[in-house]
């Protein structure tokens, strides 16, 4: 989906947000904009003066309709303008909402019946718990998990990514989505949601903004402004009587929508949309805009080894026999140990043992019990039917099972596994009974580019800690390759859950991926849960954003979309407020002088008249709202580096350049229509 879509604005989005920009008019939408509705009542009012110039008394001036016409002009622009910036930015949103829309129209599913018949039925009365059967060909009528059968599913619809996954019953892999394409085998899956709360529901939701809410973030941005808002209708009307009337209703206006913080406030939705439109162009949906922002603050990065920080695909490529054993023997239990072992891991050791000469037939051992690996034993093996117990895994574990039936472990164990750990390896020790054969040494590297990204984060001041089930000596070696500032090693599930709590007991946000059921709970405590798409239904309900790609590096970008959000929004605040503050000098000793002559002084800008004083000011202000919208969508350019000095680098660029542009820019647009000679 998203990755087709990379132009910040296609013909049909501006199209559809200029038709939007006159539809947001509509007061009781724009009220929840408290700086655009003032500038929109005083729309309202000099709009009324400007069919009766006297409606609200005082005396008329010549030329002063068309004054009033051209400051209602003026202000009705800026309005629209801000419309316009948070109507591209729901754009895009839309756009793909319909694109996504499609994928759901008129599924049909082959529902079982009480009598355990399949019947077909239209997939929008399929409810949570039904069981539905897939086959080839057809689409997956509702979200559910693998029951039975095992298959390669298109998810190119949700994805965008055309390479098919493979989807099966149990582990990690069986959760499936409604409006994806079954394209080999058959599939029995029981369906996990009612009508309407889908995945796809909720991404159509999510893109199009439909459940947007403003960030907690954003509400205290809001009341601020507001706040400044006030504060300047409270001065402007004050003003009014010390002007004895020589200042027009229309000038006051003006005056007042100069210097409320407009430019802000026409484009704080703007920037938080596309701060997650950012992210979901990243393939990844974040569940709330609160998810994307927590990102921007994370301080503490968990990430796991394997196929995080290395790549991942562990593959055998020694066997170290130990005790009196020798390699054939060590090579054969290892293979018995791994017959049925099904991860890389797993077949990497059968496909080893073969390049050695060895190789058994799994038919001959179809009595046997397989048991599967598992994160929290970190052993897998089988159970032959003679009683006998094959086993492989993380050496702690293994000498605890040994030693727990009264046997000591061989002496050189350990001082073989030492020199595997130290060269970055996962040593896998074999064991026959209680009899140790052995090890396995599992290869894997680090992913080139990961000690910049890491320095990088640091830079930032964000601390990673690497989170692995591996021994402690294999993770100091890869921790110190990849530039990781701590790590945890043996570690189950349950330890990463406990490791989030204590950084989070000290006031850190934490950032954390997983796919598994067992990470859910952790998922759902971090701050930052990024679930993998190809992980279960309880981690990805767990987690507040999903990566559609499942790459658990992401997490890394997240972040940087996350700061870039933040920062942006903060360049355009500190750029806004400065530009009013500017306005401020800029504009009232021209209105003044009027009254007060000795402030000739102080008018330096020397504009030709109050009038083009205060309209050059207006135009400057509506012009800037649209001028700011690309760096509002694309976001302020973010480099890697400390909050301080990233703070005082933007108040230096957005808030000195805030105060100077508006001189500039009020000047030339004085000069302008002096020289049309609108300046009276
Ligand atoms: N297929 C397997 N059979 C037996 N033992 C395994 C297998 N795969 C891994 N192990 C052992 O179990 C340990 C824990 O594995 P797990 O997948 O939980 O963590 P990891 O892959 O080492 O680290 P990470 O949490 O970073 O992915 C591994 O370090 C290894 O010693
Ligand atoms: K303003
Ligand atoms: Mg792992």
């Amino acid at each position: 989906m998203a990755k087709q879509s990379t132009q910040t604005m296609s013909g049909d989005i501006v199209t559809r947000a200029l038709w939007d920009s006159f539809v947001k008019l509509d007061p009781r939408f724009l009220v929840r904009n408290p700086v655009m509705f003032i500038v929109e009542i005083g729309f309202f009012i000099t709009l009324v003066l400007s069919l009766d110039p006297v409606i609200f008394g005082g005396v008329r001036h010549p030329g002063q309709r068309a004054y009033d016409i051209v400051v209602t002009i003026i202000l009705l622009i800026t309005v629209l303008f801000g419309n316009f910036a948070e109507a591209v930015a729901e754009g895009r949103g839309k756009a793909q909402a319909d694109s996504l829309r499609k994928a759901k129209t008129d599924l049909t599913a082959n529902r079982k019946s009480q009598s355990g018949e399949y019947e077909s039925v239209p997939a929008t009365t399929l409810r949570k718990g039904d069981i539905v059967r897939v086959m080839v060909g057809e689409m997956i009528p509702a979200d559910g998990e693998v029951l039975q059968g095992l298959g390669s599913v298109d998810e190119s619809a949700i994805t965008g990514e055309s390479a098919p996954v493979i989807r099966g019953a149990g582990g990690d892999f069986s959760s499936v989505t409604g409006g994806t394409k079954l394209l080999s085998d058959e599939l029995i899956i029981q369906v996990k949601v009612d009508p309407g709360e889908s995945f796809l529901d909720q991404m159509i939701n999510l893109v199009e903004g439909a459940s947007r809410q403003k960030t907690p973030n954003e509400l205290a941005l809001s009341v601020l402004l507001a706040g400044l808002t006030l504060i300047f209708v409270i001065v402007v009307d004050t003003l009014e009587p010390m002007a004895h009337g020589r200042i027009g209703i229309a000038t006051l206006i003006a005056l007042l929508v100069c210097l409320i913080p407009t430019t802000i406030g026409a484009l704080l939705s703007a920037i938080g949309i596309a701060g997650m439109d950012r992210v979901i162009r990243f393939n990844v949906i974040a569940k709330s805009g609160k998810a994307v922002e927590a990102a921007g603050d994370v301080n503490t990065l968990i990430l796991d080894k394997t196929g995080t920080i290395t790549i991942g695909n562990r593959l055998a490529s020694e066997f170290v026999p130990v005790g009196k054993h020798t390699e054939e023997e060590l090579i054969k239990v290892a293979v018995i140990a791994s017959l049925f072992d099904e991860t890389p891991e797993g077949r990497s050791v059968i496909d080893l043992a073969k390049e050695r000469g060895i190789h058994l037939a799994r038919e001959e051992y179809t009595q046997a019990e397989n048991v599967e690996f598992s994160a929290d034993t970190r052993m897998s093996g089988l159970n032959l039917a003679d009683g006998s117990i094959y086993r492989k895994g993380a050496v702690d574990s293994i000498s605890r099972y040994v030693e727990e039936h009264a046997k000591k472990v061989p002496n050189d164990l350990i001082e073989k596994t030492e020199r595997i750990a130290k060269e970055g390896g996962t040593p896998l020790a074999v064991i026959l009974g209680d009899d140790v054969y052995g090890l396995i040494y599992l290869k894997d590297i680090v992913k080139p580019g990961m000690r910049e990204r890491f320095a990088e984060l640091r830079k930032m001041g964000i601390k990673t800690v690497m989170c692995t089930g591996d021994n402690p000596l294999t993770a100091a070696t890869i921790a110190k390759e990849a530039g990781v500032d701590d790590f945890i090693a043996e570690a189950k599930p349950e330890d990463k859950m406990r490791l989030i709590k204590t950084e989070q007991e000290l006031g850190k946000l934490v950032a954390m991926s997983g796919d598994g059921t067992n990470d859910a709970p952790a998922l759902a405590q971090a701050d930052v849960g990024l679930a993998m798409n190809t992980g279960t239904m309880a981690a990805k309900e767990a987690g507040n954003m999903v990566d559609l790609d499942s790459d658990p590096t992401k997490l890394i970008e997240v972040v940087s979309i996350g700061k870039q959000l933040l920062i942006t929004r903060g360049a355009i605040t500190t750029f806004s407020i400065a530009n009013d503050v500017a306005k401020y000098f800029a504009i009232i000793p021209a209105i003044f002088v009027v009254m007060i002559p000795s402030l000739q002084a102080l008018n330096i800008m020397h504009l030709t008249s109050p009038h083009s004083a205060i309209l050059s000011a207006l135009i400057f202000n509506a012009i800037i709202i649209p001028m700011l919208i690309p760096l509002a969508m694309k976001g302020v350019k973010y480099r890697p580096m400390s909050a301080t000095s990233m703070l005082l680098r933007n108040l230096l660029l957005y808030g000195a350049g805030g105060v100077i542009a508006p001189f500039i820019a009020i000047k030339l647009i004085d000069l302008l229509i002096t020289a049309l000679g609108f300046a009276h």
